[in-house]
């Protein structure tokens, strides 16, 4: 993967505010007037442990999941947003993609252009060229060829992340960016994150289960407990010994970092969860 001076994404980042968003499934509640604002260029990482929401909450910004309240993007509210424009304003990794069969990892990646592209056109130089930086970024050419449903898991969670950088979105959204990925290809992929959003101005709103990862990557964090925000601000304010105990029943000491703070898990004689 290179520093790539090309711009991958779109005409620079969107401002994502989160108004009152409370979602359920059937007559349960699972998010409870959530309220967030992640400025232009901005990288807030959704936090807190299994089932308190995070995914819930992703998919309602995308306008996939029924809610109540509003998801704006620079003002606009998403509900009601042409899928084309939307298409072309927010991208979005899931956590457990399904990917086609019979389908070459080139031409999935070159999918993330339609929304730039007329219908059934064939994709254009500029098409073709955005799709080859991003595939070298994520060090996909080599797998161009080959049938994505064959890729293995961290190889797809890479291709599912390039198709929808290709979009050249002004929001994306990652859901557990780095469940299937080796230490080495995680850093990778959160690096050029950062770098697309420092570079390009790409805003960011990820789940990430790997709070280190997390504290040293975003730059705010809301942690989301039972389908609440419980805890939003810098990293380091909000990655406490004390939060983690409390909403995650962890014992864990939280270590202070040039970049953020790392969460040491410490096994101790028993654990109680609160
Ligand atoms: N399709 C569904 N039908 C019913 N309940 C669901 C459905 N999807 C999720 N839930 C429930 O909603 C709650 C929130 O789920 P969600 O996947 O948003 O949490 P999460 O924080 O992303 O979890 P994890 O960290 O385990 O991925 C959970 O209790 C989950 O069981």
């Amino acid at each position: 993967m290179d520093g790539g001076a090309a711009a991958v994404t779109g005409p620079g980042g969107a401002r994502v505010e989160v108004v009152g968003l409370t979602a359920a499934y059937g007559r349960t509640r699972v998010l409870d007037n959530v309220r967030l604002d992640v400025a232009p260029g901005g990288w807030t990482a959704v936090i807190g442990p299994n089932g308190s929401g995070k995914s819930t909450l992703l998919r309602s910004v995308l306008g996939f999941h029924p809610h109540a309240g509003q998801v704006r993007v620079d003002g606009v509210p998403t509900t009601g947003m042409p899928r084309r424009e939307r298409a072309r304003t927010l991208a979005y990794a899931p956590q457990r993609p399904v990917v086609p069969e019979g389908v070459t990892t080139g031409d999935y990646v070159t999918l993330g252009r339609t929304p730039h592209r007329a219908l059934l056109a064939a994709p254009r130089t500029v098409d073709r060229q955005v799709v080859a930086d991003v595939m070298a970024r994520l060090e996909l050419t080599e797998l161009a060829g080959r049938f994505v449903a064959t890729l293995s898991g961290g190889e797809q969670q890479r291709a599912v992340l390039a198709r929808a950088l290709a979009q050249q979105p002004r929001v994306l959204l990652l859901d557990e960016p780095t469940a299937a990925l080796d230490l080495g290809h995680a850093q990778q992929v959160l690096d050029l994150v950062d770098r697309l959003r420092r570079q390009d101005g790409l805003t960011v709103l990820s789940t990430l289960h790997d709070l280190s990862l997390a504290g040293q990557y975003a730059d705010r964090l809301a942690l989301l407990s039972q389908g609440q925000v419980v805890a939003e601000g810098r990293p380091a304010d909000v990655l406490t010994a004390e939060a983690l105990q409390s909403h995650y029943g962890a014992r864990a000491e939280v270590v202070p970092g040039p970049h953020g703070p790392a969460v040491l898990p410490l096994r101790g004689p028993e654990r109680h969860r609160a």
